[in-house]
């Protein structure tokens, strides 16, 4: 081992990396425009890790290797494909004349190219961060084609500040591979471990000869149950430890265990030879006695402060917590349980929020006390004993502030009766609705947003900032439906949308709207690649005082004979894409959030509205990791939705919309919406999707999407009819809906206009085979 330095007392498991005013964001899209050269960014993103660096070390990260290395220039596990090597053979040789996959090449595997789709994407763990996802097959290469670790690491070191190096571990890497193409239908990408191994521990061997006194390997998968057999992944692991902790010169090891309690696999890591293990002290348990006599020897990093929602820590409870550890004879560092990248950077940057809303929040900058007080606890108790106490204190008061209960909402909720959740039988659903509708067969439609082009961002900024009024803001918003709205009716789609120009987020619009939430004005944390999303604050009872999206819905119908689509966003999603209150159970928010929609719904439908859609992208996002908790998830998630939808008439088409493609794993409750119609990402996974409706016998309308919206590639015509033809000899035609992937606001108009073009031509191509 290269250095034999102590792991540090208080350390975060990762912070954001999109930068305080998103200049990665900046950088990295001005690079993708040629606005910027390599050399601009490579700056940049140095900016970044410097600047991160110099403000954990103010807030007292100010120990070797507390800091967390763990920038990324789009995505983490991407970082550990082009460390590795792991290109898709699709992609052809991306390699440079060195041999490295350099920046353009590391891009191209995010966005794809004309001829190729990128990587898969989808949600990492229970959070809606989005990692790429790796292909491996029995001919896939191994070998250490990037060494950015490394030069980031020594970057920060000729700067002042010993980093600790982060990467993805092996085991979690390979349990979220999928298989490449390439690999026959029972290959297990863990089965290439041997491979990988090696190309780790060059790596770390590098890492300490560049003075890396500790690395961090991230190991969420050892918290999530898996299709593999645990005993497998057990073998996985105590392989991995033995060859990476035998890797020459490495630095100390810290392996990462955020999102849940390790179980089974804690004695594996307890008995490997690395030298600090992460738990997760938050949201896990603190391990059994039995469980820490196993650790004896290696420091426990104790995750007691929650990365992953932003409420001020219970330093009590935490403190009770590390103390239990310390009781066990183990060396305890304090940290958090999760990389802070899921929560915004500084709660003190949001003004605009009360001061009693802003005590109740701890966001990654807060984190960073409350880890260096309780580090301070296990040295002095008597060194933290007030800023416990606080903390308590303002707990208590949260719970008695106005707007937290309010009676009538309670008292809705609990006169509810089953009949609140279920409609009529879908045959008589169906029946009224195609009388109501008289739609085509594989009806065309879109998910919901159009293109957020530049002027409709900055007619917000200005009405945000008091340029323009409310009334000119609502007149320039109507003008954009209306483009909207001519333009699918060129493109000759079946059912239109309003284009949602009106929302800058499909939560925050929701949350701005609804009594109980706040939003944030800087608080942007990353969803994929350089998108951001900004969470809203769900800290009290929800109410609606009044119509939210009646109007715009009724002025999109005015302008059509077509069908016009109601655009909601679903509970689940709404609670899943904000950070909610942890003072009573999910499934009650989710509840009162449900019949503020239903209010909604009711007067969609007095307007005129005969299809509303209640997106739930966020379904599968929430499930938890552990199987034995899902089925409470799906019971409360699916109620919500109902209820939410519950109260529709027959003759009232209810859409949903999710986006991701395993679809197989919560097929059930999916069913369990009992929407009419559900629109489902597929074509980015090429249409797997459509094998699970198949087995399941799905009986209700479903839309596969048959055009990938999360990169700028135009699908042609020919790829359309090609997807749908894969579609139609899985599911009937009749219940089929053709429809992009997702919504279309990251996208430009150039792009969307074609590639919608292509979708309707291929629709009617295949529509005149059907018969
Ligand atoms: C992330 S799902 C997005 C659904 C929303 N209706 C949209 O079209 O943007
Ligand atoms: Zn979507």
């Amino acid at each position: 081992m290269s250095k034999n330095t102590a792991f540090p007392s208080a350390s975060l498991l990762g912070y954001p990396r999109i930068g305080r005013r998103r200049e990665l964001k900046k950088a990295i899209e001005g690079f993708w425009a040629n606005k910027i050269d390599a050399t601009e960014l490579d700056a940049a993103a140095k900016e970044i890790q410097l600047g991160t660096a110099r403000r954990l070390t103010e807030l007292g990260l100010n120990e070797a290797a507390a800091i967390p290395g763990t920038f990324s220039y789009y995505d983490q596990v991407l970082d550990a494909i082009t460390h590795i090597g792991a290109v898709p053979a699709r992609f052809g040789e991306l390699r440079n004349a060195d041999g490295q996959l350099d920046i353009n090449a590391y891009f191209t595997l995010a966005r794809g190219t004309v001829e190729q789709q990128p990587l898969e994407m989808t949600k990492w763990f229970d959070t809606n961060y989005h990692y790429l996802v790796p292909e491996i097959g029995p001919e896939t290469t191994f070998s250490l084609t990037s060494t950015r670790v490394v030069e980031q690491f020594e970057y920060a070191l000729a700067n002042g500040f010993e980093t600790r190096p982060y990467l993805v571990g092996p085991v979690t890497f390979l349990l979220l591979s999928k298989a490449s193409d390439e690999a026959p239908a029972d290959f297990n990408p863990l089965s290439r471990l041997e491979e990988v191994l090696p190309v780790y521990a060059e790596l770390l061997s590098r890492l300490g000869a560049a003075g890396a006194s500790w690395i961090q390997l991230d190991e969420p998968a050892l918290v999530a149950d898996q299709d593999v057999p645990v005993a497998e992944i057990q073998a996985a692991v105590a392989r991995s430890y033995e060859v990476l902790g035998a890797a020459a010169g490495r630095p100390q090891i810290l392996v990462s265990t955020p999102f849940g309690a390790l179980s089974e696999l804690l004695p594996t890591l307890a008995g490997a030879p690395i030298e600090a293990l992460h738990i997760d002290a938050f949201k896990g348990a603190v391990p059994s006695a039995e469980e820490l006599a196993l650790l004896a020897g290696k420091t426990v990093v104790a995750g007691v402060v929650d990365g992953h929602n932003i409420w001020i820590n219970d330093l009590a409870e935490s403190a009770a917590r590390l103390d239990i550890l310390k009781a066990a004879g183990l060396a305890v560092t304090v940290s958090t349980s999760t990389s802070t990248q899921h929560v915004p950077q500084d709660v003190t940057e949001e003004t605009q929020l009360s001061e009693e809303l802003r005590s109740w929040l701890a966001f990654a900058d807060q984190k960073v006390t409350e880890v260096v007080t309780l580090a301070a606890h296990l040295v002095d108790p008597a060194s933290s004993a007030v800023a416990i106490c606080e903390a308590s204190a303002v707990i208590a008061s949260r719970a008695v502030a106005a707007g937290v209960k309010r009676p009538e909402v309670r008292a809705r909720l609990a006169a509810l009766t089953p009949a609140d959740f279920n409609r009529s039988n879908f045959a008589i659903r169906e029946a009224a609705q195609d009388e109501a509708l008289a739609l085509p067969p594989l009806p065309t439609t879109t998910i919901g947003s159009f293109p957020q082009t530049g002027e409709i961002r900055s007619a917000r900024a200005r009405a945000n900032k008091g340029a323009i009024t409310a009334d000119e803001y609502t007149t320039l918003m109507k003008e954009e439906i209306k483009r909207v709205v001519e333009l699918q009716e060129e493109l000759d789609f079946d059912v239109l949308v309003h284009g949602e120009p009106e929302r800058n987020d499909m939560v925050q619009y929701f949350a701005e709207n609804l009594e109980g939430f706040n939003v944030t004005v800087h608080g942007w944390v990353q969803s994929y690649g350089s998108r951001c999303t900004r969470p809203s604050i769900l800290w009290g009872d929800v109410t609606r005082e009044k119509a939210i999206t009646v109007e715009w819905a009724e002025y999109a119908q005015s302008l059509t004979n077509k069908p016009m689509k109601g655009m909601l966003t679903g509970p689940v999603t709404i609670l899943a894409w904000s950070f909610v209150r942890d003072d009573q159970p999910l499934g009650d928010t989710a509840n009162q959030v449900g019949l503020a929609l239903r209010d909604e719904i009711a007067d969609l439908e007095a307007a005129g509205i005969k299809i509303i859609q209640v997106d739930e992208p966020a379904l599968r996002e929430l499930l938890p990791l552990r199987r034995a908790d899902q089925p409470a998830y799906l019971d409360w998630s699916v109620n919500s939705f109902r209820l939410s939808t519950a109260g529709a008439a027959d003759a009232t088409q209810i859409h949903t919309h999710l986006c991701y493609s395993e679809f197989g794993v919560i097929i059930d409750a999916i069913d369990g919406l009992d929407a009419d119609v559900t629109s489902i990402e597929a074509a980015r996974s090429r249409m797997e999707v459509v094998n699970d409706l198949e087995n399941h016998g799905f009986g209700r309308g479903v839309g596969p999407g048959v055009y990938d919206i999360h990169s700028p590639r135009v699908p042609g015509a020919a790829e359309v009819s090609e997807l749908l033809g894969t579609a139609v000899k899985h599911v009937p035609a009749r219940q089929l809906w053709v429809n992009p992937d997702c919504g279309l606001k990251t996208r430009g108009y150039a792009e969307t206009e074609e590639s919608l073009r292509n979708l309707v031509q291929a629709t009617k191509e295949v529509r005149a085979q059907l018969v």
